[in-house]
């Protein structure tokens, strides 16, 4: 069970920014809840769309109503030609969370929310359903255009968001165990209360700006390895070692030389991640799957040597390196993944945010020189 751990220090660790009815993070017994429910209970009996809903709409649909909102998201997977284009003027070698920054933006300028009226966005949500449908989208139509010169039809019919990305992603349907995994994942990444992309988004919000700015501003902040670049962060360095008895090793190496390990530890977890345990399970199944005998066992091996060695734990991006990987995904595209999850949590606290607002400004301690006079040029 997830505690609350002592909150304090630089960072704004533990300063109350603001409120939220959007999410707990450690500190209910079940760890992390969304709305109140509890995300494990979420990841075994909902599909993503169910918890997309339940985070933007404030509910769990029922049957009709969740049927009503895939069918629109399924209507909106279709992206504008200028998008298209500025997709494939993109290079292969590209950053996939600038591709995903540049789309999100892009799309912000061909379908521009009204922010005509101060204070009034009567499109936040249909503009967050269209982000929600396209994210996929964009993100595979450049890596396909860019890496196989495929220019992949983005109006799938398939009956979800991870189904419509891994078909887009590798030409064909994916097979029951992949969609569900894609289900799980996309439900532990939506929303995480005040983490560092959110707060990002909500600060935009606050100027009253238009969704595709807060959205896109989030994207940057999930960008850095110490938030959502950590799945692959952990991904370039697992698959490195070829067993279990290689990883302790060179774990032990990079504690000694004191390096960061990318995948382990929490800003508020202070015992595990309640994320972990679920997409680790399903880790598990996908190894069993495709036969690993090597990924699996060296990614258990990182997890006891963290937890033996520093107390450190596998926070919600460490098994989702094996559990992609063991899926095909390319790594560069572990992220993107997030970012279409996460979309959901952004856009519900940027209407939170909008509904209740005060320009977020706080104040900083000054570090600098007293005051003083300007030397003229000649003599400086
Ligand atoms: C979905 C997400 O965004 S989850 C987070 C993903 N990020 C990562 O996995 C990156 C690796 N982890 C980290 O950098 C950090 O644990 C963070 C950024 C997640 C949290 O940072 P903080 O709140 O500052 O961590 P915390 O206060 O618990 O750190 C305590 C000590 O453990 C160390 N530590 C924390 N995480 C790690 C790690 N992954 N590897 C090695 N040492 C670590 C810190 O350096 C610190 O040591 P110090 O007191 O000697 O400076
Ligand atoms: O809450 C945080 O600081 C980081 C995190 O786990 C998330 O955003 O999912």
């Amino acid at each position: 069970m997830a505690e609350g751990k002592k909150l304090e220090g630089a960072g704004l660790r533990g300063q109350v920014a603001g409120k939220t009815a959007l999410s707990t993070v450690g500190v209910s017994g079940s760890g992390l809840t969304y709305r109140g429910y509890d995300v494990k209970d979420l990841a075994e009996n909902c599909e993503f769309e169910e918890v997309a809903y339940l985070i933007l709409k404030g509910k769990l649909p029922n049957q009709a109503e969740l049927d009503a909102y895939k069918n629109q998201l399924k209507r909106m997977r279709g992206l504008p030609a200028a998008l298209k284009e500025v997709l494939e003027r993109i290079p292969k070698d590209a950053h996939p969370m600038d591709v995903m920054r540049t789309g999100c933006s892009m799309l912000g300028n061909l379908e521009q929310e009204d922010t005509s009226v101060m204070g009034e966005f009567p499109q936040e949500m249909e503009c967050t359903d269209r982000m929600v449908a396209a994210f996929p989208s964009i993100i595979c139509y450049w890596y396909r255009y860019s890496h196989d010169g495929v220019k992949v039809e983005t109006e799938t019919d398939d009956d979800s968001i991870g189904a419509h990305f891994l078909h887009m992603l590798r030409g064909e349907k994916p097979n029951e165990l992949h969609e569900r995994v894609m289900n799980v994942s996309l439900i532990l990444y939506a929303e995480h209360e005040f983490n560092a992309s959110t707060f990002t988004a909500r600060v935009c919000a606050s100027t009253l700006s238009d969704i595709h700015s807060c959205i896109t501003a989030a994207i940057g902040s999930l960008r850095g390895p110490l938030h959502g670049g950590a799945n692959e962060a952990a991904m370039d360095m697992i698959e490195n070692w070829t067993s279990a008895e290689e990883a302790e090793r060179e774990m032990m190496g990079k504690l000694e030389r004191k390096e960061k390990i990318m995948g382990f530890g929490h800003a508020i977890y202070s015992t595990s991640d309640p994320r972990n345990e679920i997409i680790k399970a399903w880790s598990e199944k996908l190894a069993a799957d495709v036969g690993d005998t090597t990924l699996y066992p060296v990614s258990v091996r990182c997890e006891e040597v963290m937890w033996r060695e520093k107390k450190l734990f596998c926070n919600a991006d460490f098994f989702h390196a094996s559990a992609y990987h063991f899926m095909g995904i390319p790594t560069k595209l572990f992220t993107p993944i997030f970012v279409m999850s996460r979309l959901t949590g952004w856009a519900a606290h940027v209407m939170e945010q909008r509904a209740d607002n005060r320009i977020i400004r706080p104040s900083a301690e000054y570090t600098g020189e007293d005051l003083r006079k300007v030397t003229p040029i000649a003599q400086r």
